[in-house]
């Protein structure tokens, strides 16, 4: 192995307890404790580790966290109801709704039913037109935990080529946003991108959000790239379930100056973006500055 390990699982420990900090400051000088409220609907295995581990850390950098769940076979009517009384309470700052959500409730309306000043996901439509005009916006939490990565191991990114693989709401796209006002020079690939592995090995920067298990490999790599990993894919080898990223992690090793592993890369860092997109999310709520270097 050739690669600098990016240790994502170490630096949102750091992006914590920066967090904690601001937290404590907060609550000593203005009385005020940022809330962040999680809703999950139905009873998806991963969500429910994800929505736990939420509301854990946030109780963890001091926050509140406040916990909706609700059942699978609940209406769009309940969940906008839900959304409208937590968009009213002054003790909510962030409101985040886990997805996927059931298939008979259109994801969409119910993002955008979400004040856009709390929406700390960064998806109702507000927000991503904010951030692809380069206005102040709430950013979603996935890609900026990349940049944040990115920042931190490569520095500057200036006049990089940089190649996203996917072109999702929740990575790709954003992501595409967050490297362009980063002076990258930026191209999204998908999975029906024609010659995906020459368009890839043109890219100093990787960005693999394609749910793919290791579709990438070393041979696609170009020599020296950073690859940030985004893929969480649960597969069986050998008879034992396995978690992998987008990436093939020993190959692309052997090719790339660094790379994020799957897990321990890129998924601690939307956690510690969530928690700090809460404490952005209060600190404009009440008129007072925003933590530097907690955003991007
Ligand atoms: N409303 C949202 N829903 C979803 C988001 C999101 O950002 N907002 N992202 C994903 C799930 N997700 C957070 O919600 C998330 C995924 C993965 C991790 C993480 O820490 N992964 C670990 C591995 C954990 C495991 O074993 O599964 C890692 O990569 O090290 C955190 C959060 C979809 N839904
Ligand atoms: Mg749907």
């Amino acid at each position: 192995m050739v690669a600098v390990k990016i240790d994502g699982k170490a630096f949102a420990e750091t992006v914590r307890g920066d967090l904690a900090k601001h937290v404590e400051q907060l609550q000593r000088e203005h009385g005020i404790t940022p809330g962040l409220a999680v809703i999950l609907v139905g009873e998806d295995p991963a969500s429910e580790v994800y929505v736990r581990n939420k509301g854990k850390q946030t109780r963890e950098c001091g926050m509140a966290s406040f916990e909706h769940k609700l059942e699978a076979t609940s209406s769009e009517a309940e969940l906008l109801d839900l959304i409208g009384s937590l968009n009213a309470d002054p003790a909510v700052h962030g409101i985040l709704v886990q997805l996927p959500l059931p298939a008979h409730i259109d994801s969409d309306k119910i993002l955008n039913a979400i004040d856009p000043a709390k929406d700390v996901d960064g998806f109702h439509v507000s927000n991503v037109g904010l951030l692809g005009t380069g206005q102040k916006a709430m950013v979603p939490c996935t890609p900026l935990g990349c940049l944040m990565l990115l920042r931190h191991h490569h520095g500057k990114l200036d006049g990089l080529n940089a190649v996203v693989i996917g072109r999702s709401n929740i990575v790709g796209k954003p992501m595409a946003q967050l490297l362009l006002r980063d002076n990258c020079t930026v191209t999204i690939a998908h999975s029906r991108s024609r010659d995906l592995q020459n368009i890839v090995r043109s890219a100093d920067i990787v960005i693999a959000a394609v749910g793919r298990p290791e579709i990438v490999t070393g041979a696609w790599i170009k020599a020296g790239a950073t690859v940030i990993d985004v893929g969480i894919n649960r597969v069986e080898r050998d008879g034992r379930k396995k978690l992998v990223g987008d990436v093939n992690f020993e190959s692309a090793a052997e090719v790339a100056s660094a790379i994020t592993p799957v897990p321990g890369g890129v998924g601690p860092m939307t956690i510690a973006c969530l928690l700090a997109n809460t404490l952005t999310a209060c600190c404009r709520a009440r008129g007072l500055p925003e933590p530097l270097g907690l955003t991007a």
